[in-house]
C-alpha cells in the first residue's frame, strides 16, 4: 500500500489532488518549520518554497529534527530542503536563503503563491508577511509558540482580521534612569548590560543613545541624572577607544572596569538626593578584587541601611553571600570553557572570577573588532563571546548595588529573552496548520467546483464566499486550565480603522530608475479620475469636470512613516523613484488629503 493512500483516503481524491498543485511557500525553517514541512510534505503537498534567513546552530538540534551536527553553520533553508526531500522525492521544495523583508520577494512574488505558512519568531517579520498577504491577497496561516502555549490563526483579506488588526503588546521596557543609575533587580542589571553597556563599547556608533535621553527628558525623567548621563555617554568615546590602542590588553580593561565600576558609581553617589530613600551602590575596585583585598567596611555606602546584606569579616556579604562572595576560588581559564557544556553555565561565579571573565570577554571582542572583520558587535545569546561579557558585567553591577548576581544559564535566559521552545508545543501546533491550510483549500473547493486550488484572484471568491467567514477558526493551546489544552473561536472580521488590510493595493510594474514619483502618482490618479473609473472619486465643487471626467483628487504621499509630498510640498515628485529609495518592494500609500475616500497603496514592482 503507498504511504500517500492513509491521507488520500481521509482527504478524497479531489482535495489530495488539489493539495498536490498548490504553490506553497512555509517562511521560517526553525522549530515550527522543520515540523510543518515534515507534515506537508507527508499529507502531500508536492510544490513548497521553503525560505529562512539563519544558519543552523548547536542550540537548535534538539527540537529542529531535520539538521545534525555536520550541518551546523549551513543555510537553515537549505539543509532542511535536502533532508525533507527524501521523504516524498516526487515533491519539488525550492529552498531560498535570505530574508523575507529583501526587495525581491515583492507582491509578484507572493502572487505566485496560493498558501502561505508562517512559521517565524519575531513581530516584524511576522507582520511584513502579513502585510505582503493582505496585498496579494494570499491566504496567510499565521502561529507561534512560547513554552506550552500556542496558536493558529488563518487570515484571508476582506474575509477575517489580519495580524495586525488589533495592536500587539510592546515587550516590557524599563525607564532609562532605572537601569542607567538604580537599578534594583537582576534583570536592570542584565538589561544594562546588554542594551547599554555593550553597545556602547562595542556596537555601531550612532546617536541612538543620544535619542533615548531625549526621549527620557521628554518624559519628564530626572533632569540632572539625565544631563549626567549625557556627560558620561561622551566619556564612552574615550574609553572606547582604549581598546583599539596599542596598550597591554590588560591596560584597556583595568581602564574600562575602573571608568563603569568605580569612577561612574563614585559619581552617581555624589549625587546625595538620590540615595536618601535608597540604598547606595559601592564602588569596586580592579586590582584590589584580584589581589584578593578587595573589601567593604560597614560603614561604606553600600550596607549603611542594613538591606544590602551583612558584612562578614570585611567583605561585603550580599544577600546572596554565597553565590557573589569574593571567595577562594582559583581563577579559571574562560577561553578554555567557552562553549563547554551546561554545568558551568549553571555555576555562580564569585566576584573575583566575574573580574577574571569581564576582562578575559572584553579582550576577545576587542581583538575581533581589531582583527578589521567585524567593525562592530551586537549581543547574540549564541555568541558566547558576547553571553560572556554580559554575564560578567550584569553580575559585577548586581554586585556593586547588593542585588542577586545570576549564572551565565540565567543571563542567557533574561537578556535572550528565551521562553524554552518546547518540541512537543511545535509539533502540535505545526499538526494544526496543515488542518487550517486543508481547510482553507477545502473552502475553495466547495466554492469553486471546477477550477483547482486558490488564486491570487480566487481568494477574493473565497471572501465572498460566507462559509468562509463562518468556519475559519483561531486554535490555540494552552497549558493547566482550562482542562482542555485545545480550544478554538471563530475569526473576527477586519478591524474597519486597520491600517493594513482596510488599504485598497495596487500593483504598479514599472521602471523605478526612469519612473518619476509625480508621473507615477498622476497616472494612478488620472486613471482614477476617468470616466467610467471608480464612482467614488470625489469632484471638484461637487460637479464633473468636461464629459464626465472626475477632478484629481489631492493627496499626501508616503512611503513608511516618511511623507514624500503634500500638495503644498511638491520637491520631491521630479525625483525617481528609486532616488528616492521607493523601488521595488516598497508600498507608496497615497492619503485623500479630505479623508474621504480610503488610502491607495501602490506596490512597486519591476517590468518583467
Ligand atoms: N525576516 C526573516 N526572514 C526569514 N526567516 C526569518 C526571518 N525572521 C526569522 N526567521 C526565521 O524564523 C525561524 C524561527 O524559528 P525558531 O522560532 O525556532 O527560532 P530559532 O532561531 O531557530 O530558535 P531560537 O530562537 O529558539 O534559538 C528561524 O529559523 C529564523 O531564522
Ligand atoms: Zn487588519
Amino acid at each position: 500500500m503507498p504511504r500517500s493512500a492513509h491521507a488520500l483516503a481521509i482527504l478524497g481524491p479531489a482535495l489530495y489532488s488539489q493539495l498536490r498543485t498548490t504553490r506553497v511557500l512555509v517562511v521560517g525553517a526553525g522549530g515550527i518549520g522543520c515540523e510543518l514541512l515534515k507534515n506537508i510534505i507527508l499529507t502531500g503537498f508536492e510544490d513548497i518554497t521553503l525560505l529562512d534567513l539563519d544558519t543552523i546552530d548547536l542550540s537548535n538540534l534538539n527540537r529542529q529534527f531535520l539538521f545534525r551536527k555536520k550541518d551546523v553553520k549551513q543555510s537553515k533553508a537549505m539543509v532542511a530542503a535536502r533532508t525533507a526531500s527524501s521523504f516524498n522525492p516526487a515533491c519539488k521544495i525550492t529552498p531560498i536563503y535570505a530574508n523575507i523583508k529583501e526587495e525581491d520577494f515583492d507582491i509578484s512574488w507572493f502572487k505566485g503563491f496560493q498558501l502561505v505558512l508562517n512559521a517565524l519568531d519575531n513581530l516584524e517579520a511576522r507582520r511584513h508577511v502579513n502585510r505582503m498577504c493582505m496585498a496579494a491577497k494570499v491566504p496567510l496561516i499565521e502561529s507561534g509558540t512560547a513554552g506550552y502555549l500556542g496558536q493558529v490563526q488563518p487570515l484571508l483579506k476582506d474575509e477575517t482580521e489580519c495580524f495586525d488588526c488589533l495592536p500587539k503588546p510592546t515587550p516590557k521596557t524599563f525607564p532609562v534612569c532605572t537601569i542607567r543609575s538604580t537599578p534594583s533587580t537582576p534583570i536592570h542589571c542584565i538589561v544594562w548590560a546588554k542594551s547599554y553597556l555593550f553597545p556602547q563599547l562595542f556596537g555601531e556608533q550612532d546617536d541612538s543613545g543620544e535619542a533615548e535621553l531625549d526621549a527620557a527628558a521628554a518624559q519628564g525623567e530626572n533632569a540632572t541624572e539625565i544631563a549626567n548621563l549625557r556627560k558620561e555617554a561622551a566619556a564612552f568615546s574615550v574609553v572606547r577607544a582604549s581598546l583599539f590602542s596599542e596598550d597591554s590588553e590588560l591596560h584597556a580593561a583595568e581602564m574600562i572596569f575602573q571608568k563603569i565600576f568605580n569612577e561612574d558609581i563614585k559619581r552617581l553617589l555624589s549625587m546625595s538626593d538620590m540615595w536618601k530613600t535608597r540604598r547606595p551602590p559601592v564602588p569596586l575596585d580592579y586590582q584590589s578584587i584580584l589581589a584578593d583585598t578587595f573589601s567593604v567596611s560597614s560603614k561604606s555606602p553600600g550596607t549603611t541601611n542594613g538591606s544590602a546584606g551583612s558584612t562578614v569579616l570585611g567583605k561585603r556579604k550580599a544577600p546572596h553571600a554565597d553565590a557573589v562572595s569574593n571567595g577562594e576560588q582559583k581563577s579559571e581559564n574562560f577561553e578554555q570553557q567557552s562553549g563547554a557544556g551546561g554545568l558551568r553555565d549553571q555555576k555562580q561565579l564569585g566576584l573575583k572570577d566575574n573580574v577574571l571573565l569581564f576582562g578575559d570577554s572584553l579582550n576577545r571582542l576587542a581583538a575581533r573588532m581589531k582583527s578589521g572583520k567585524e567593525p562592530s558587535l551586537s549581543f547574540d545569546k549564541d555568541d558566547d563571546d558576547t553571553l560572556d561579557f554580559v554575564t560578567a558585567t550584569a553580575n559585577l553591577r548586581a554586585f556593586a548595588y547588593g542585588i542577586v548576581g545570576k549564572t551565565r544559564w540565567q543571563v542567557k535566559e533574561m537578556a535572550g529573552n528565551i521562553i524554552p521552545a518546547i518540541a512537543t508545543t511545535n509539533a502540535v501546533i505545526s499538526g494544526l496548520i496543515v488542518l487550517q491550510a486543508l481547510h482553507m483549500l477545502r473552502l475553495q473547493h466547495q466554492d469553486t467546483a471546477s477550477p483547482p486550488a486558490f488564486t491570487a484572484a480566487s481568494a477574493t471568491t473565497a471572501s465572498s464566499n460566507p462559509l468562509a467567514a463562518k468556519t475559519l477558526r483561531n486554535v490555540h493551546l494552552t497549558n493547566g486550565k482550562p482542562a482542555v489544552p485545545l480550544g478554538s473561536y471563530f475569526t473576527c472580521p477586519p478591524n474597519p480603522d486597520c491600517a493594513v488590510c482596510r488599504e485598497t493595493y495596487v500593483e504598479v510594474l514599472c521602471d523605478p530608475e526612469q519612473l518619476t514619483l509625480g508621473a507615477l502618482v498622476d497616472a494612478v490618479l488620472e486613471a482614477e479620475a476617468a470616466p467610467g473609473a471608480s464612482d467614488s472619486a470625489p469632484e471638484t465643487n461637487g460637479e464633473s469636470v468636461d464629459g464626465g471626467e472626475k477632478a484629481k483628487r489631492e493627496v499626501t504621499i508616503y512611503e513608511e512613516g516618511r511623507i514624500l509630498a503634500d500638495p503644498d510640498w511638491d520637491e520631491n515628485l521630479s525625483r525617481t523613484l528609486a532616488d528616492l529609495k521607493c523601488g521595488r518592494g516598497k508600498f507608496v500609500t497615497l492619503a485623500d488629503e479630505d479623508e474621504v475616500l480610503g488610502n491607495l497603496v501602490l506596490c512597486i514592482g519591476l517590468l518583467p
